[in-house]
């Protein structure tokens, strides 16, 4: 069967994305029924956690960066992360696709292999979807999680916690920025922009040590961590050195002039999880994942919801 949407419609494109959806080995397939029916059918989950996304061309994404492999599978990515952030284990993901209409089917196919790299990688199912016409590629996406115990929240961090994140800052927004200069010396850093990944790993030890408090960062730091402050009611105290930046941003800033700490603190698009806890579990918790950074503290509510940021450190905002 031919794959250009113009030679075999929308139902011959639709059955070919659907196949690329991944094969689950699993006895334990919690979405019973998966993309090709009128609905998706999922096992009964004691508590259901859901999310959605958007990536849309432009915004989130540009095909003269990005392979439509990789936007398939950082759109997963980005989407799945929020069930991390909620200790969450993935089930079924649905991908809503607005496809252009002079777009070849082989980028849509392409996109698909993206996805069902992803999905597999992350032992997710292809829930299902829809395709229709769009001005602009765009993907919507909704995943369903299994929630595994105490679903971490915003509100609960504490003052005498600690501030933590559990992996590099300010990469993904100077891999970004790489992409907007056409540098091209700085592969790592344009990897962490094209191919985050979803915390699983890291939520797992969190849930383990039992954080009660957890987000993951897409839109920077600061702002992120503002919806937390003030969420929780209490005050951040920032406590961010240049030694704490990634070998691969000191390069790039030392080479570019560029502030590591701006970067660290402004920057979006890390998907690692941001959390807050006591000494002790932050003790704990670095024997089992390396790589975990404390990055303040918290304090009683005063003043300004958060401290010791760069005086411009600002989040990515859509408005
Ligand atoms: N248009 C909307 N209608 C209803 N709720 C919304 C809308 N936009 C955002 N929200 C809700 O507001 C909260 C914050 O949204 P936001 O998109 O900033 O989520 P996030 O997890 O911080 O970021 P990201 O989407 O990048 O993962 C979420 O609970 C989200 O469900
Ligand atoms: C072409 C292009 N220009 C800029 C960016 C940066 N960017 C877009 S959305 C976002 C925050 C998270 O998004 P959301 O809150 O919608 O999940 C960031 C940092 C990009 N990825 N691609
Ligand atoms: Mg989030």
């Amino acid at each position: 069967m031919t794959s250009d949407p113009k030679e075999s419609g929308e139902f011959g494109l639709i059955d070919t994305l659907v196949t690329r959806r991944p094969h689950r080995a699993s006895l334990y397939r919690p979405c019973r029924v998966a993309a090709g029916d009128d609905a998706a059918l999922l096992a009964w989950l004691a508590q259901p956690v859901i999310t959605t996304d958007t990536q849309r061309e432009g915004v989130h994404f540009r095909r003269d960066w990005q392979t439509p492999f990789e936007i398939g599978a950082k759109a997963v990515s980005v989407t799945l992360s929020d069930l991390a952030a909620s200790f969450a284990r993935p089930v079924a993901l649905f991908v809503n696709l607005g496809l252009p209409p002079t777009l070849p089917g082989a980028v849509a196919e392409e996109l698909y292999d993206g996805l069902g790299h992803a999905l597999e990688r992350y032992g997710c199912d292809l829930g299902g979807g829809n395709t229709s016409r769009a001005s602009e590629l765009s993907l919507d996406l909704f995943a369903v999680g299994e929630g595994q115990g105490r679903m971490p929240r915003r509100t609960d961090a504490c003052p005498g916690d600690l501030v933590c994140v559990t992996g590099p800052l300010g990469l993904a927004r100077a891999g970004l920025r790489c992409l907007e200069t056409q540098e091209t010396r700085y592969p790592e850093l344009v990897k962490a922009f094209k191919e985050p990944a979803a915390r699983f790993d890291a939520a797992e030890v969190l849930r383990k040590h039992r954080v009660r408090c957890a987000m993951d960062i897409s839109d920077g730091l600061a702002g992120d961590a503002g919806h937390l402050a003030r969420e929780s009611k209490v005050s951040l105290v920032f406590d961010l050195r240049p030694d704490m930046a990634h070998g691969a941003l000191t390069d790039w800033c030392g080479a570019t002039g560029e502030d590591p700490l701006a970067y660290m603190a402004s920057g979006g698009e890390e998907y690692e999880l941001l959390f807050a806890c006591n000494p002790d579990t932050l003790a704990a918790i670095e024997a089992d994942l390396p790589g975990v950074m404390c990055v303040g503290r918290v304090t009683d509510r005063s003043g300004s919801p958060l401290s010791g940021l760069p005086d411009d450190a600002s989040s990515f905002e859509h408005r």
